[in-house]
This record gives structure tokens, sequence and C-alpha cells, in this order.
């Protein structure tokens, strides 16, 4: 999916968060976007993936070679953060069911390889909400990786993680992300290094 983004900002009340922001995200590019604390990274992804409103400038989504409506973004993008929640009251098995009825997963993945690929085998009737914080990560991002959508978004995607669970995340985001249009908030080298482009939130705090 291509997103070109033209004169984008977002203030909340008085504050200017970003501004001026003209870009172009093309299919098969990796972005990472970067900023301090409070910078306003998870609040520019938020918006590209249409859930805030920008206060100016526009954003188009095109998908082959087709115009695609604001509102129909959230069948075409798959995001993981450590702000969305997960369907705690569920089985890792049960949370694999509902979620796929909305969000198919990739070719040649199903359910069971999924398990496999968390290597949550032993998990699969346990209650999401038993979980350690380290395993509700790999199962946010496997879900969003292993998701057929071709706009992939990760907030901060190692929080949680150990160095086995980091290195689990680089081999499967390098794994998945070919072909789509990966946009990634990050203060961690680890979790970015691969990203072939950088926009650095606070390049575009000049507004007033
Ligand atoms: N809904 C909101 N209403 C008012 N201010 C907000 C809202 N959401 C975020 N902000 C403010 O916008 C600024 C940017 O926040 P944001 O979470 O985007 O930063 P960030 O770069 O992702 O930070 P971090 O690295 O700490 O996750 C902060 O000052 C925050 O308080």
């Amino acid at each position: 999916m291509q997103i070109d983004a033209t004169g984008l900002g977002k203030r909340f009340q008085r504050d200017w968060i970003y501004r001026g922001l003209t870009r172009t995200f093309r299919p098969g590019s990796a972005t990472a976007v970067l900023g301090p604390n409070g910078a306003g990274k998870s609040t520019l992804l938020n918006t590209l993936s249409g859930q805030l409103l920008p206060t100016e400038g526009q954003l188009t989504y095109v998908l082959g070679g087709r115009v695609i409506a604001v509102e129909d973004l959230p069948q075409h993008l798959a995001f993981a953060a450590p702000y969305l929640e997960l369907l705690e009251e569920l089985t890792l098995w049960e949370m694999l069911h509902f979620h796929t009825q909305f969000k198919a997963l990739r070719p040649g993945i199903t359910r069971e390889k999924l398990v496999g690929i968390m290597y949550l085998e032993k998990a699969r009737h346990q209650l999401v909400r038993e979980f350690s914080s380290g395993m509700k990560q790999r199962l946010k991002l496997a879900l969003a990786l292993y998701a057929a959508a071709p706009l992939l978004l990760l907030d901060e995607p190692t929080t949680n993680l150990d160095e086995t669970g980091v290195a689990w995340y680089q081999e499967h985001v390098q794994a998945t992300r070919a072909g789509r249009t990966l946009l990634l908030s990050s203060n961690v080298p680890a979790e970015y290094a691969f990203c072939d482009e950088q926009l650095l939130v606070t390049s575009y705090q000049n507004g007033s």
C-alpha cells in the first residue's frame, strides 16, 4: 500500500505534535519513526493508520492502483502496540479463532502453524490473561506480522521481550516484510536496524 502524506499536522489543544509532514511511504519500504519519549511517534502512527484524524493536511492510500477510503483502511492494516488490548478472557486457541474471523492470516499460515511460530504450543488452552508479558507481546506481534495485510504498523515492537524474544522478532519481521509498507515506531536500534528509511518526528515540530 502506498501512503501519501501532504502537509500533515496534528495538534492536541494548543500544542502541535508535528506539522508540515509531506512524505510518501511505498510498498516494500520499512520506515523507522524515531524521536525521544513524548515526541509524537505513536500519534503519527495512529494518524497514518486512520485511527486519529489529522488536524491539517491530507492522507491518501493507494492499493493495487485503487484509492482506499480511510474508513476501509482497517481491513488492510495490521497493528501491534503495547497499548492495544488482547482478548484476555479467551484461551489462546479461542482467541486465534475469533481474531482470524476478522483478519485473515497470510497465505500458507494456519492457526496451528502460528501457535508453533510463537512457541506457544503448551499454552494453547491457557487463558491469555494468564500469559506473561513476553508471551502477550509475542502473540500481538505474530497476529500483526502474519496477518494478510499490506500495511503493517509496529509501535515499540520489542516491549517486554527478552533477548530470545528480540531475536524471534527480528527473524519474523524479516520473514514477513516483503512487499508490505512497514512503519515502526522505536527508540531501540535493535528494533529498527533493518529499516531502510527513517523519519525523525522532531524534524516536524517547528509549526506554530
Ligand atoms: N489524546 C491526547 N490528548 C492530548 N495529548 C495527547 C494525546 N495523545 C498524546 N498526547 C500528547 O502528545 C505527545 C506525543 O505523545 P506520543 O505518545 O505520540 O509520543 P511518543 O513519541 O510515542 O512517546 P513514547 O516514546 O513515550 O511512547 C505527548 O506530549 C502526549 O502527552
